[in-house]
């Protein structure tokens, strides 16, 4: 018999939108999904735990990985590179588990070029001033920082016909709810689609 793979659900959006919280909360709710936890030379955040929030490595460290062709996708953000780790993602995905990536938008679309069987999704935010607001008070960027993640959050939300889904956080539960049914959807879509490709396979074999 023929083993499912999992499907690979990715979530971008301009930072502050809440991509995190949005995650964390779907995650509470839906314990089937595997969150692939990235690789970045950003410092550590107050709070923030080696291997739930990041794999925290030096420059050279990532370096390493991107050579030795270690990573799905990387990017350079706002000074600092963040990657998602290949092996864990395909081998997740090899063994019938949907992974959930949470990426910002130019390692998307290389995911897009070698995944296009993913689901793209883009969280929107209500306005662009309550997004300078909840980065703003969420207290952890410098002012320069901040400044420079809105101008990336702007070329960010030009990109965002590149997605299958866009869901607006405007209130957190009802973007999980939407995120919930874009999940719930897909599984739909694709058993359809395997039932028909094993009807066809039976036509032909007899
Ligand atoms: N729907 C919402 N309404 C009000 N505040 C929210 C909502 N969603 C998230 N926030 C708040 O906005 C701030 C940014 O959220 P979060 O850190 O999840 O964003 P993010 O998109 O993951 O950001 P980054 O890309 O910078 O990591 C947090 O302080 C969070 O509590
Ligand atoms: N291309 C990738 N982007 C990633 C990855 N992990 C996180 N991110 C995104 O980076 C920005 C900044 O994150 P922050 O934690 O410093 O606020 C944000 O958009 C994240 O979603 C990754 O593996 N690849």
């Amino acid at each position: 018999m023929i083993k499912e793979k999992g499907i690979l659900f990715i979530l971008s959006g301009p930072s502050g939108v809440g991509k995190g919280t949005v995650r964390k909360a779907l995650f509470d709710r839906d314990t089937e999904l595997k969150y692939s936890i990235s690789m970045t030379t950003r410092g550590k955040r107050e709070g923030e735990v080696e291997g739930i929030d990041y794999f925290y490595k030096s420059r050279d460290e990532f370096e390493e990985l991107i050579n030795g062709n270690r990573l799905l996708e990387y990017a350079e953000y706002v000074g600092n590179y963040y990657g998602t780790p290949r092996d864990y993602v395909e081998e997740t995905l090899e063994s019938g588990k949907d992974v959930f990536l949470e990426i910002e938008v130019q390692g998307a679309l290389q995911v897009k070029e070698n995944f296009p069987q993913g689901v793209f999704i883009f969280l929107f935010p209500p306005s662009l001033e309550e997004l300078a607001n909840r980065i703003i008070n969420r207290g952890t960027e410098t002012e320069d920082i901040v400044k420079n993640r809105l101008t990336e959050a702007k070329k960010e939300i030009e990109m965002m016909d590149a997605y299958d889904y866009v869901v607006v956080n405007d209130q957190i539960e009802t973007a999980v709810d939407k995120i919930q049914a874009i999940v719930k959807s897909e599984h739909c879509k694709r058993n359809r689609v395997a039932k028909q490709y094993k009807k066809v396979l039976e036509a032909e074999l007899g």
